[in-house]
């Protein structure tokens, strides 16, 4: 008897059946033809000075709860780089991507998907997580020394993700009429940036396996460089399934829940998923923006009058309550919210 896969990329090299965790039920997998959304593009340079730019943020987290950043600083050759350090880890032979195995207790690492309930379907795809903001934090341990320029490289982007996400959530503040710090002053000084870069092997059951079952991210903003030229990722908008279409050099922000709640729902933290793929792999790398654990996250009350009731309670280690939600296969969100 061959040893048991642990991960997705080697179930895939093996051109096995699918074990029965992995399907979906029929009608429940990708569809691959879903139309495209038309996600406005925001250009990052001229938020601070252009009200009509900063409208369309506005708008397009308030219906889509995501938009496609360009002019953020970061070149294409850049990017590019980012992408080719992502390939270059997982097509490493296993033993030596091993040495990053994810611990037991532990989020951060290389693995597969994380096993949190008996019932739950898995995720067609391998993930390398890492934290690395506050820089004191991080494990190197788990941080890859092959490719030789992983770790410069991811500083060097994570450097760039942090002073972006500052820019965004500041004019988040500002397109509400909000003093432009109270996003980043309510998730406090010792947020955190995790990195999570996804690999999603060639699956050839795509009408039955998802690379990323539908979920809203429990963060308060998520930084999404996706693939240059596989699409995958999908956006649900009124119960209908709509592909985020590709721009290489933009990057993907989308609202997670705790900017749901501290907006008091002004801004959709969006439900999305990942189709998979019979002819191509695909990477993508998420970037997460969580609010420090200690903070009270809470709407502003400058949100809530009487045309606009408050919609959430306050939450206090939103990570924790998401995990214990997602066992039971519910929206977390719905944890914070009141009835109105
Ligand atoms: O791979 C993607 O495009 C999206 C991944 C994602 O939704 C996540 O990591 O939370
Ligand atoms: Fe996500």
């Amino acid at each position: 008897m061959g040893s048991v896969p642990r991960t997705v990329q080697e179930l895939a090299a093996k051109e096995e059946e699918i074990p029965q965790n992995y399907l979906h039920k029929e009608g429940d997998g990708g569809a691959p033809n879903a139309p495209p959304m038309d996600v406005p593009v925001v250009d990052i340079a001229l938020l601070s000075s252009s009200s009509e730019e900063l409208q369309k943020l506005c708008s397009a987290l308030n219906t889509w709860g995501c938009f496609q950043a360009i002019n953020h600083g970061m070149s294409p050759e850049f990017l590019n780089r980012i992408r080719e350090i992502t390939k270059q880890f997982f097509h490493l032979p296993f033993e030596e991507k091993q040495k990053y195995w994810r611990e037991d207790n532990d989020i951060e690492g290389y693995g597969n998907d994380m096993v949190l309930s008996e019932q739950q379907k898995l995720d067609w795809t391998d993930r390398l997580y890492l934290l690395i903001y506050p820089e004191d934090q991080r494990k190197l341990r788990f941080w890859p020394e092959n490719p030789r320029s992983f770790r410069s490289t991811l500083h060097e982007y994570s450097l760039k993700l942090k002073s972006i996400s500052v820019v965004v959530l500041k004019a988040m503040a500002r397109s509400l009429n909000l003093a432009e710090n109270c996003f980043v002053d309510q998730y406090g000084e010792r947020s955190k940036l995790y990195a999570r870069f996804n690999f999603y092997p060639k699956c050839p059951r795509p009408d039955l396996v998802l690379g990323t079952k539908p979920h809203a991210d429990g963060v308060g903003i998520t930084l999404l460089l996706q693939d240059e030229s596989v699409e995958g990722l999908q956006f649900l908008k009124d119960d209908k399934w709509y592909r985020a279409p590709i721009i290489p050099e933009a990057v993907l922000i989308n609202v997670g829940d705790q900017a749901e709640i501290s907006s008091n729902g002004m801004f959709k933290s969006p439900v999305h998923r990942v189709v998979t793929n019979a002819e191509r792999e695909r990477i993508s790398l998420a970037v997460f923006y969580v609010p420090d654990a200690e903070k009270d996250i809470e709407p502003f009350e400058e949100l809530i009058d009487d045309s606009r009731p408050r919609l959430y309670r306050k939450v206090k280690n939103y990570v924790d309550i998401y995990f214990q939600y997602y066992q039971k296969g519910r929206r977390p969100i719905e944890a914070a919210r009141l009835e109105v």
